[in-house]
């Protein structure tokens, strides 16, 4: 594998950029549609082409589910699934995917036979311990019968009673989303109830949001979410949003070199637009990714967000500042905010990242990682408990080597977000961009040089 060499910013970073589709609408969009009730065939559009949709398609068609890709607009991917009548046994290779360990064992105990699951090496150390003993709780068989972790077996039997279980879900939210997906397709519905407080809640509102989305009924009650036994009856043609998180490493650079980026097709929004309305159009969309969330940690370092026609906009201050944030909500943009703090601590400010103590089970121990990638080029980062702290360095930052990836695509932007400014970083495997961000490498260069990347 060879080092990728991070552009160095000349000056402030301005340009209009497009950003791949969201993985997590994609991946639910794509479920939704292959466990359709009504045998049509759906087109979910504006799909990221990225390994973890590309894992997730290749999983469905596993399972028995018709599926097609074709290039869409954008660089983006339109996805034909035609859900059949009954699922069928396969193996399926989660890769990386939380997306995939986490949602399909809940489909595939709907499936005729056997389902096989496994992945990456590094997968193998994913949790999995909410999504199995929320099965095991509606009976449905795993081999090993006390697996928490890849590899094992759902062995399916055509059907699952369904009823009230209640997992662990402080690991990931992704357990209650997988669970839920599902549930509609179980014989009585299905209530989850999370013993201890959920990460990521935004992305257990969006699975309710595009389950309501696709007719199911969802109610949610603090840590307790139940759908009905009923169809499901998705858009035929569902548009993927750009992903929130892939935008937010384009507008930090911005944030980084006081420039103003903007990234376009970010949908605008009527206020009050209805989940519960069986539709989708383009101005009529309820919120399914966490932008309030994420602004106020942006802006919390200095930035100035709006969204507008054109898109969602940032726009850097002269110098960032420090800020104490809890990322509790948003733990999947805490390599994207590490870098922010470490250009923070040139100018002699510390910062505080919060309530992430999860995204030690990400694709990588993010906190590990990030305090190891950082101290190599002489930035201190240190971890908490649930998170990290980032203090002014007693020096000027200097590559000693290549900034891991670990497998990771945001291990491997917050690496090009800190090369910004540090002359010489190299990256190892920028190619880990590929599970949600495919053309970043090629993007980023032509931001950063200035020509922009036609959106
Ligand atoms: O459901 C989803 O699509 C996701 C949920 C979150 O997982 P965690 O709750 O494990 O953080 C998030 O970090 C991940 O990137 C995507
Ligand atoms: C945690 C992430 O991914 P996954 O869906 O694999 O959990 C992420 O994208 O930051």
């Amino acid at each position: 594998m060879t080092a990728w060499s991070a552009p160095t910013a000349d000056g402030p970073v301005h340009g209009t950029v497009a950003v791949p589709g969201s993985k997590s609408i994609t991946n639910r969009a794509l479920l939704l549609a292959a466990l359709a009730t009504d045998g049509v065939t759906r087109t979910v559009s504006g799909a990221a082409r990225s390994r973890d949709t590309t894992l997730m398609v290749d999983g469905l068609a596993a399972l028995g589910v018709d599926t097609a890709t074709a290039p869409g607009r954008d660089g983006t991917l339109d996805v034909t699934i035609t859900a059949p009548a009954h699922l069928r046994g396969g193996r399926v290779d989660c890769g990386l995917a939380g997306t995939v360990m986490r949602f399909l064992p809940p489909a595939a105990a709907l499936a005729d036979g056997p389902v096989e699951f496994d992945g990456d090496p590094h997968a193998r150390t994913r949790p999995m311990g909410g999504v199995l003993e929320g099965l095991r709780g509606l009976d449905v068989a795993l081999e090993p019968a006390d697996a928490d972790r890849l590899p094992f077996t759902v062995l399916g039997r055509g059907g699952v009673r369904g009823g009230a279980v209640t997992v662990d879900a402080s690991a990931s939210s992704q357990f209650v989303s997988g669970l839920l997906l599902s549930g509609p397709r179980y014989d009585a519905g299905l209530a989850v109830t999370s013993s201890t407080p959920v990460p990521s809640l935004p992305h257990v509102d969006m699975t309710v949001t595009m389950l309501r989305l696709a007719g199911v009924t969802v109610t949610s009650e603090d840590s307790r979410w139940a759908v009905s036994a009923g169809p499901i009856t998705p858009d035929p043609r569902f548009v993927v949003e750009p992903d929130l998180s892939g935008a937010a490493v384009y507008l930090a650079a911005a944030m980084i070199t006081g420039g103003r980026v903007t990234v376009a097709g970010w949908p605008e929004r009527r206020p009050g637009a209805n989940p519960e309305r069986h539709t989708q159009s383009r101005h009529d969309l309820p919120d399914l990714q966490p932008l309030g969330a994420v602004r106020r940690a942006l802006e919390a370092f200095g930035a100035t967000v709006s969204e507008g026609p054109d898109g969602l906009t940032a726009q850097g201050p002269d110098r960032l500042s420090g800020a104490d944030v809890d990322l509790g909500e948003i733990g999947e943009l805490t390599p994207t905010v590490t870098a922010l703090a470490i250009v923070a601590s040139l100018g002699g400010h510390a910062s505080r990242l919060r309530g992430v103590a999860h995204i030690r089970g990400h694709e990588t121990d993010r906190l590990a990682a990030l305090a190891a990638e950082a101290a190599a080029i002489g930035a201190h980062v240190a971890e908490t408990e649930d998170g990290l702290e980032v203090h002014p360095p007693s020096g000027p930052l200097r590559p000693t080597r290549p900034w891991g990836a670990y497998a990771d695509h945001r291990m491997a932007t917050a690496g090009a977000l800190v090369g910004l400014v540090v002359p010489g970083l190299e990256i190892d495997d920028v190619a880990a961009t590929g599970k949600t961000l495919p053309d970043f490498a090629d993007d980023w260069s032509t931001l950063v040089r200035g020509a922009g990347i036609p959106a």
